[in-house]
């Protein structure tokens, strides 16, 4: 399992980047889920990081109308949230045509909310298929309301293992997000995605907070742990 940090600033990526984990994310969490950070912080984190982490970027709602063009060059990866997007028929044509205006190299991640129907968003085997036809590289199961609880509590821990069969059956990469914290890593390791990806569990209080080098330093190394428990069996 990898681990995946989302930072909002390159303050918060400076901080990180004393800590052994696995990739970055940029996302600003007073914009929502996976709200956007600027333009500026994208070209600042992005070449000073990109050879020691792979560094993704949230680029927001999908009917906010994200704009993908200045996503730079040496990003690992893209993602978007499809809230509102449930019952729409050209949510896919609007997700491929985002996808395309980024830079080639950039790889692909599709999103499915884990409170689809807060969410609004499509069902999982939507998402699935969408995602299969516009070649993503990662499907990523994330909350959109955070303050719902975790994803733990909107899904069970054999209907999260289904999901990554499934997403391994297209050959893509399962990533699970939303609120995970220490005690939830048990479970997050019998599930075993292949990226876990946290904010909120680094802050000082909830994930709009800073980040708080006291809680990285604990959830590192329960995570690590787990990781080796895992990594023995
Ligand atoms: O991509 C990961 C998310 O930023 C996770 O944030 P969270 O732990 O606050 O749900």
């Amino acid at each position: 399992m990898q681990l995946l940090v989302s930072v909002r600033s390159a303050d918060e990526a400076q901080i990180m980047g004393r800590y052994p984990i696995d990739r970055l994310d940029l996302k600003e969490p007073l914009h929502g889920s996976l709200g956007a950070t600027s333009v500026d912080t994208w070209q600042d984190v992005v070449p000073t990081w990109h050879e020691r982490f792979g560094v993704s970027i949230a680029l927001g709602e999908l009917l906010d109308g994200p704009d993908a063009s200045y996503v730079p060059q040496q990003t690992d990866s893209i993602k978007v949230g499809l809230s509102g997007c449930r019952g729409l028929s050209d949510w896919p044509d609007q997700l491929r045509l985002l996808y395309e205006s980024a830079p080639e190299s950039v790889s692909r991640v599709a999103v499915y909310y884990a409170d689809q129907q807060y969410a609004g968003c499509p069902l999982f085997e939507e998402v699935l298929e969408v995602a299969q036809h516009l070649a993503c590289e990662t499907i990523l199961v994330d909350t959109f309301g955070k303050l719902t609880g975790t994803v733990l509590n909107l899904l069970s821990e054999s209907e999260l293992i289904s999901m990554r069969n499934a997403v391994h059956a297209i050959n893509c990469q399962f990533a699970l997000a939303g609120s995970i914290q220490i005690d939830d890593l048990p479970a997050v390791k019998t599930i075993h995605p292949d990226i876990v990806a946290v904010r909120s569990a680094m802050c000082l209080a909830d994930r709009s907070s800073q980040i708080c080098e006291q809680q990285v330093a604990k959830f590192l190394n329960s995570f690590h742990e787990s990781h080796v428990v895992t990594a023995q069996q």
